[in-house]
């Protein structure tokens, strides 16, 4: 009895291991290949960017890429804790910081500062932004830009007031395989009806202990405040599925045929319009299925042609692993494009810099907020939860 327990043992974690090499192979393989060339120098006139808040996505998003980028540099850091600024400064190179209570006012003061990054939590993403283009600077903002329309027409109206730029960090967009998807589905595949499918399923430590306490009856009530942080967390991962979808389907409006919002999930069914034709799509976001615990693709399949497809996996963090599946005629083809290995934050940071030295409109449709919250205003509403609104 005993042994063929310690067989099934050695089994089932030889299996566990099989299946971790099988899923973690590839993105070694690949973390592996990226160069880290940090550039030596910056540009005489490389933008100038001061970043509020020290925080985790900041050192992703803006300092590792401006290290590899010549024509950005971060010149100044803020945070509400003085010892974290210094530590985030000393730590990355930063020449000055500000820390304590009035920290983020004295960085939007600053001359040396030609553009902030706000990457606040989303609630707080409004007051900030306001403040930065008040302050004359330019703003990088974290996504979701806003929590609702309401809030999108308000940084509209500031952009246009003091003709600076809001380029929302949809840093999704910029990366080759991402583009090449957009390409695909606009110009080889307007013919007609088509279908899409967007999925973004990830499973979240904190939502899977709310849901262990609740089943061994351990949890406190959920709060309104809870609650408002949770469907944040929703937004910050659901925003991924609607904006991925518009952008690259080139919809310029939608209707939402189905929607439903659970405590962790979000999922909808979408009519799109787009100029020539109409599409379905089918979107889901999960924070706490354990039957798929990581899938982040776009799909769209030809209703006429059935067997035409195009998928692409893994398009929020295509730097580490994607790959773009074309089937035509019963023949699939793959392509990658990973270019150098840049990531899609250096890509976001390149058109960030261009569309201010351009100095595009500020309802330039490459970094356009606008139609993305109107559409996820239209399926909260519709789910019933209602539409997210600051407290
Ligand atoms: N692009 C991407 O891959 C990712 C994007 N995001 C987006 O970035 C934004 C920030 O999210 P996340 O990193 O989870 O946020 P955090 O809770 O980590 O907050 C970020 C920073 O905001 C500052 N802050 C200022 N006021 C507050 C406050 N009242 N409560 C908490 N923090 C405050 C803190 O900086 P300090 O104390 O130093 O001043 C903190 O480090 C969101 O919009 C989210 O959607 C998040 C993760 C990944
Ligand atoms: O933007 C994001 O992308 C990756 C996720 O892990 C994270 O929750 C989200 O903020």
């Amino acid at each position: 009895m005993r042994f063929y327990f310690f067989v099934s043992c050695l089994g089932a974690a030889a299996a566990v291991l099989a299946s971790a090499v099988w899923w973690v192979w590839p993105v070694i393989l690949r973390l592996w290949r990226i160069p880290q060339v940090l550039v030596d120098g910056k540009d005489k006139d490389a933008l100038r960017i001061g970043i509020l808040g020290a925080s985790f996505i900041a050192r992703a998003a803006v300092v590792h890429a401006a290290d590899k980028r010549r024509d950005v540099l971060v010149s100044a850091v803020a945070a509400r804790d003085w010892t974290k600024a210094e530590t985030f400064a000393k730590q990355h190179g930063i020449p000055a910081f500000h820390g304590g209570a009035t920290a983020y006012l004295d960085l939007l003061a600053r001359e040396d500062v030609d553009a902030v990054y706000v990457g606040l939590p989303t609630h707080l993403h409004l007051e900030w932004t306001l403040a930065a283009l008040r302050a004359g600077k330019h703003v990088l903002l974290e996504k979701p830009a806003v929590l609702n329309m309401e809030e999108a027409k308000q940084l509209i109206g500031a952009m246009a007031e003091t003709k600076l730029q809001v380029f929302e960090a949809a840093h999704h967009r910029y990366h080759p395989a991402a583009r090449r998807f957009k390409q695909l589905t606009l110009k080889e595949r307007d013919v007609g009806l088509s279908d899409f499918e967007a999925r973004f399923s990830m499973l979240d430590p904190k939502a899977l202990l709310s849901i262990f306490k609740e089943l061994l009856g351990i949890s406190k009530p959920v709060t309104q405040e809870d609650r408002f942080h949770e469907r944040i967390k929703n937004l910050d991962r659901w925003y991924y599925c609607v904006d991925m979808l518009l952008w690259s389907t080139g919809a310029i409006d939608a209707e939402v045929i189905f929607a439903k919002e659970d405590r962790f999930s979000i999922s909808a069914t979408l009519k799109l319009q787009r100029s020539a034709s109409t599409a379905t799509a089918t979107l889901y976001m999960a924070r706490d299925n354990l039957w798929e615990p990581f899938s982040w693709s776009i799909a769209e399949h030809g209703l006429a042609d059935k067997a035409s497809s195009l998928q692409l996996h893994n398009f929020g963090f295509p730097f580490v692993w994607h790959r773009l599946d074309v089937a035509s005629a019963g023949k699939i083809t793959s392509e990658q494009l990973y270019g150098a290995g840049e990531t899609t934050f250096e890509h976001q940071l390149g058109f960030f810099r261009q569309s201010i030295r351009n100095q595009e409109p500020p309802d330039a449709k490459e970094s356009s907020f606008l139609l993305t919250i109107q559409i996820i205003d239209r399926i909260l509403e519709a789910s019933g939860s209602g539409m997210l609104k600051t407290r």
